[in-house]
């Protein structure tokens, strides 16, 4: 069995049958908006595995890892840290999950981020899931969350807001060009929200369910085909031989 890279990769050059299809679902938004709170919930209907891009940094930040300071120092300035880090990161914990689809939390954070990604693993998203919330409202979850995050304070969320509004909405507008986003309210009250992130998700399941049953119907037809064929070649050959035995001398 290959790796999830080599997973997504023979599915894009298509030189081989894919160890397994992957299912990447970016979710991104700003700072506060509510991304972590959400895929909590999605973790638990929809059998995702949620993989945040901040968390993983923050705990390669306490391992004691080589990047310890530079990531440090990075997240307080609310600075994105460079892609092959975090990507590495990712894959990591991908190949760990055992599982097969992701919600990838806060990243793709810039144009790096998202070139990166897409060169190293071929993967493109199933969508991506956006929520949109008001700076303000951003302002106040972030200040109020008590989680002791060393950028929860007025001067980290002043930088973070600055980066989200200048390399991450880019890259917003830029899956929105290929009809990728799907847009929530996220300013709402978190049961509100769920509804609308439900929706989403549960027509992915149905348009998945579609393309089995699709595929399934197909193969049944290709068989039932196969043996009409097979049993018209038989009685032909019968024929054929009947008549040729009543030429026989
Ligand atoms: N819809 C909501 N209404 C009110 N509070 C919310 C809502 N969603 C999340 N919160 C609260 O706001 C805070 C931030 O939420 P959360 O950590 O999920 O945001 P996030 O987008 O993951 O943030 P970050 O990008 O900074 O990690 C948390 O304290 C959470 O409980
Ligand atoms: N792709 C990313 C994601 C995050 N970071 C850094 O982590 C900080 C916290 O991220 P959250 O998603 O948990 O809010 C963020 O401000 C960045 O400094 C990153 O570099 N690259």
């Amino acid at each position: 069995m290959g790796t999830i890279v080599d997973a997504a990769n023979k599915e894009v050059n298509g030189s081989s049958p894919p160890d397994k299809k992957l299912t990447v679902v970016f979710v991104l938004g700003g700072p506060g908006s509510g991304k972590g709170t959400q895929c909590a919930n999605i973790v638990q209907h929809f059998g995702y595995t949620h993989l945040s891009a901040g968390d993983l940094l923050r705990a390669e930040q306490n391992s004691g890892s080589d990047n310890g300071e530079m990531i440090k120092t990075m997240i307080k300035d609310g600075q994105i840290v460079p892609s092959e880090v975090t990507i590495k990161l990712l894959l990591r914990a991908m190949e760990e999950s055992g599982n097969d689809k992701f919600l990838i939390d806060g990243f793709p954070r810039n144009e790096e981020n998202r070139a990166a990604f897409e060169s190293v693993t071929g993967i493109e998203p199933e969508f991506v899931l956006f929520f949109d919330c008001p700076e303000e409202e951003m302002e106040k979850r972030v200040l109020n969350r008590n989680q002791g995050r060393a950028d929860d304070n007025i001067e980290s969320i002043r930088k973070r807001f600055k980066v989200y509004t200048q390399s991450s909405l880019p890259v917003i507008e830029y899956y929105d060009s290929k009809g990728k986003v799907r847009k929530i309210d996220a300013s709402k009250p978190v049961e509100e929200v769920f509804v609308a992130v439900k929706e989403v998700f549960t027509s992915l399941d149905e348009k998945v369910k579609q393309h089995r049953d699709v595929f399934g119907r197909c193969c049944c037809l290709k068989t039932l085909l196969i043996i009409a064929l097979d049993s018209s070649v038989g009685i032909i050959c019968s024929s054929f031989t009947f008549v040729d035995s009543l030429f026989q001398p």
